[in-house]
């Protein structure tokens, strides 16, 4: 077998908080047998190796080999470079896959906006590649950080509008959000007439109305008061399929997310799992703080 193996059962291991003993009781094996396939003193039998790609519920690929299954992957970028007058992404590299939960972290000015941009399409890279595995048109949905919203239209006006758009015909659930984000007394209000605030929280309704594979929000709480703050968390728990978030609501990485990406001198300087850091005893911030 590979060498490859006994670093990804460790890591696994790790990463899933059992104990060789624990692991050891599932797979119905002595805590010995599991210390010889992490030191690589002995291999895993066929049936031994399937039940622990279902117990990390990862492919026998990424097992043995720590190949990422590809069917899980959503998109990969490879080497995007960006130039506007100096250069701001200078090479990245990056894959995102299948209910990641993603915290795209830098300091102001570091390209985390340019670099969405570039996935949206909205901006082409200087160089690089962006290789989709989903149909993006579909399966895309994004916040932009500026609100893409029409400051003439009524607020029911501009729901209606992006549900025409997305044809997604749910009144139900875009009331319970209209209520639950308080735009519900709005309704009538003019875009043009709302608080920052309460444009987020609309772009944020409007933004995931369809179901997406890939969500991507651009500093999303920003201007919202801290009940809505509260809300949009739990709410973007809710939400299925991944979700890269540029935030510095650090608490709520913490509790919310699975990956951190940290551009950084316009490279993706770091990209590492939450439970990684949390394992060193760290939260977010401190990690944070202490690696940009
Ligand atoms: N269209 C543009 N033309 C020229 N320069 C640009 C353009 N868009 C962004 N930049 C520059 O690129 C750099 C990165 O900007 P970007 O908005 O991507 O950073 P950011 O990490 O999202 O910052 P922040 O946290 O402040 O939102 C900045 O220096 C910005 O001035």
């Amino acid at each position: 077998m590979q060498d490859t193996f006994p670093q990804q059962l460790l890591k696994l291991r790790t990463e899933k908080q059992l104990s060789q003993t624990e692991l050891a009781r599932r797979l119905y094996v002595s805590r010995q047998a599991v210390s010889k396939w992490e030191n690589g003193d002995a291999d895993p039998s066929i049936d031994k190796l399937i039940l622990l790609a279902r117990i990390f519920k990862v492919s026998l690929d990424y097992l043995i080999l720590g190949i990422p299954n590809h069917n899980n992957l959503i998109l990969q970028l490879k080497h995007v470079a960006m130039n506007f007058n100096t250069p701001v992404l200078k090479d990245v590299s990056l894959s995102i896959f299948n209910n990641e939960r993603i915290a795209l972290l830098g300091s102001n000015g570091a390209g985390k906006t340019t670099l969405v941009r570039i996935i949206e399409n909205a901006l082409t890279p200087t160089s690089g590649t962006i290789e989709w595995q989903i149909n993006k048109k579909d399966f895309l949905n994004i916040m932009p950080q500026n609100d893409l919203l029409i400051p003439a239209l009524k607020v029911k006006e501009q729901v209606a509008l992006a549900t025409r758009i997305n044809k997604v015909h749910n009144p139900e659930r875009i009331n319970r959000l209209l209520e639950r984000f308080n735009l519900k007394a709005q309704q009538n209000t003019l875009v043009a007439k709302l608080s920052g605030g309460q444009k987020r929280r609309l772009s944020l309704i409007i933004s995931t109305l369809r179901q997406s594979k890939l969500l991507i929000l651009d500093e999303p709480t920003v201007g919202m008061d801290l009940e809505s703050i509260d809300y949009f968390w739990q709410f973007i728990d809710q939400v299925t399929g991944s979700i890269m978030v540029i935030t510095h609501d650090f608490n709520q990485i913490d509790k919310f997310f699975s990956r951190v990406l940290l551009l950084k001198d316009g490279q993706i300087s770091h990209d590492i799992s939450v439970k990684e850091i949390h394992q060193h005893n760290q939260t977010i911030e401190q990690w944070y703080r202490q690696v940009n």
